[in-house]
């Protein structure tokens, strides 16, 4: 039996002129929480409808475990769990039907559906809002209505699509707390988002994808490995001589030094030492300095070494 759940070879998506996606492989294996991450229009949501069948494509070969999926491939869907990025409730029913109607599609033995949606309640912590229609919900307890109802039938693929754009933080933890129990318990799951730090949180393996390609893939260590950036230091300051600003700037492992906002960035590429060497700088220089900070690579900066922009504009 192979462990690989999903395996994506060249695929390839059209809007008329525009290329969604651009010859995409993905091979997910059994038990990981698999990431793809990319900016607005990078094409996950294509992906995950393509993946789904719920859109055709134009080339390129899908098969979930181990066989071709296809729109009519029932037996694949019985086991995938869909969570996606607009909510998909009925407002007539109340929580508790409407995920019974959702676990009633797959599970049709009536006592095991009954300790299935009670089990899905529980697991989203919607007990008390059992019998809510879903417009008296706020937002962040309609995404978990969503998300009970995607899971009730116990999947062994979730595929999550955004799940947390615009939650409260209460219930955005709730739902990554969420989605490492479901993993821990035996699920694959497929995670899209923007947020770069919900995908360095809780992914065991990511895709970073830009203008329907995939543009790097491994663990966050791999990833931030693959770039030059090691190291990032700021300090905040009233002013800083340009004869100082060149003396860090050729320091050893040092590759830009920029002041901007009363900050001075340094970027360093490997290299022990380096904070002790800049602040050893400003000090012989009487450079008068407040606030010191070290950073590690992010995803961010891989995606800004790689496309030259950053993953998301500042303040989304
Ligand atoms: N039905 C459609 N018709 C034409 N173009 C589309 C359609 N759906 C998506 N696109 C385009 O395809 C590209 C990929 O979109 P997609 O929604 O897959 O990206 P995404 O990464 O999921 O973005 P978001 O985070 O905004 O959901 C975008 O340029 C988008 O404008």
């Amino acid at each position: 039996m192979t462990d690989t759940v999903i395996k994506i070879d060249s695929l390839v998506k059209r809007y008329g002129e525009l290329i969604a996606l651009d010859h995409l492989a993905l091979e997910i294996k059994q038990g990981e929480v698999f990431g793809l991450l990319g900016p607005n229009g990078s094409g996950k949501t294509t992906t995950i409808n393509c993946l789904l069948s719920l859109l055709s494509y134009d080339k390129g070969t899908i098969q979930i475990f181990g066989k071709d999926m296809s729109p009519t491939a029932y037996d694949i869907k019985r086991d995938i769990g869909v969570i996606m990025q607009n909510v998909a409730v009925y407002d007539e029913l109340t929580v508790q039907e409407n995920i019974d109607y959702f676990c009633g599609l797959y599970i049709t033995d009536k006592e095991q559906r009954k300790q299935y949606v009670e089990e899905a309640i529980k697991f989203v912590g919607l007990e008390d809002f059992r019998k809510f229609r879903p417009k008296k919900l706020s937002g962040g307890l309609l995404r978990r209505l969503n998300i009970a109802c995607g899971i009730a039938h116990k999947p062994k693929l979730i595929i999550l699509d955004e799940p947390t754009v615009a939650v409260d933080p209460q219930s955005r933890n709730k739902i990554l707390e969420g989605i490492a129990e479901l993993n821990r318990n035996g699920a694959t799951i497929i995670y899209t988002s923007h947020y770069m730090e919900e995908v360095e949180q809780i992914c065991t393996r990511i895709a970073i994808m830009d203008k329907g390609k995939k543009i790097a893939e491994g663990t966050k260590e791999e990833l931030t490995a693959m770039i030059k950036n090691t190291e990032t230091i700021k300090v905040t300051l009233h002013e800083l001589p340009d004869e100082v600003l060149s003396e860090i700037r050729s320091l050893p492992h040092i590759y830009s030094a920029e002041v901007e906002d009363s900050t001075l960035t340094v970027s360093c590429s490997g290299g022990k030492h380096n904070l002790i060497r800049v602040l050893e700088i400003l000090q012989d220089h009487d450079v008068h300095i407040g606030r010191v900070t070290t950073e590690q690579p992010t995803l961010n900066d891989v995606f800004l070494e790689i496309t030259g922009k950053a993953l998301r504009d500042k303040g989304e």
